[in-house]
């Protein structure tokens, strides 16, 4: 079985250049694109597996870092943009015109990852930025439709890939989101 992760790992991790200082994400519409430009690198990029993060088509996971929200600015077209599920911890400004998703924004200043957005570096029109470096949410998924007995396939390419699986996030992001509930209770 040959099993597709997502078209910008699928031939392998492609390594950053370590010196990315930023592009602008480029939506899918054919004209009247939305472009958005982000300052620096990304950080944290990885695999997810969630219903909720936009993937392109055919895809299983989707690709998703983040930057620092002050580094994040609509640059053309912004009026095109709606958030899909406002409910939503991650508030994802999509693309009415073509669906992608330009960045996911935490409005919640008590949320342990309040300052950064959300961000797909595939849509970067520059190359160079930060490599993903492990899958998060990998379970899940088994809701959008993917066979419980595909999972072993999808764990394993996943490592051969460098891709370490996880079920929820990393233990470094799992370990900074309870440093930072552990803080608050102490307050
Ligand atoms: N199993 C659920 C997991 C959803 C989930 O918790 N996603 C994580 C990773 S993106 C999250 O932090 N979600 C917050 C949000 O979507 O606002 C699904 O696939 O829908
Ligand atoms: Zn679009
Ligand atoms: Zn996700």
């Amino acid at each position: 079985m040959t099993v597709h992760i997502h078209p910008s790992v699928d031939n392998g991790v492609k390594q950053g250049s370590g010196s990315f200082a930023g592009g602008t994400l480029v939506c899918k519409c054919a004209d009247k694109k939305v472009k958005v430009g982000v300052k620096g690198d990304v950080a944290h990029n990885h695999a997810c597996g969630c219903t909720k993060c936009w993937k392109p088509a055919g895809a299983t996971f989707s690709v998703v870092a983040v930057v620092p929200r002050e580094n994040v600015t609509v640059l053309e077209n912004g009026d095109k943009l709606k958030i899909v599920d406002s409910a939503a911890v991650i508030q994802r400004h999509a693309c009415t015109g073509c669906g992608t998703h330009m960045y996911g924004r935490i409005e919640n200043k008590g949320h342990p990852f309040y300052g950064l957005d959300f961000i797909h570096p595939e849509l970067f029109q520059e190359s160079g930025s930060a490599a993903p470096g492990f899958a998060a949410f990998v379970s899940s998924v088994i809701e959008s439709g993917v066979k419980p007995a595909d999972m072993a396939g999808i764990r394993s390419r996943l490592k051969e890939l460098g891709l370490e699986p996880y079920d929820c996030l990393s233990p470094a992001l799992m370990d900074a989101i309870a440093t930072h509930v552990a803080k608050s209770k102490a307050a």
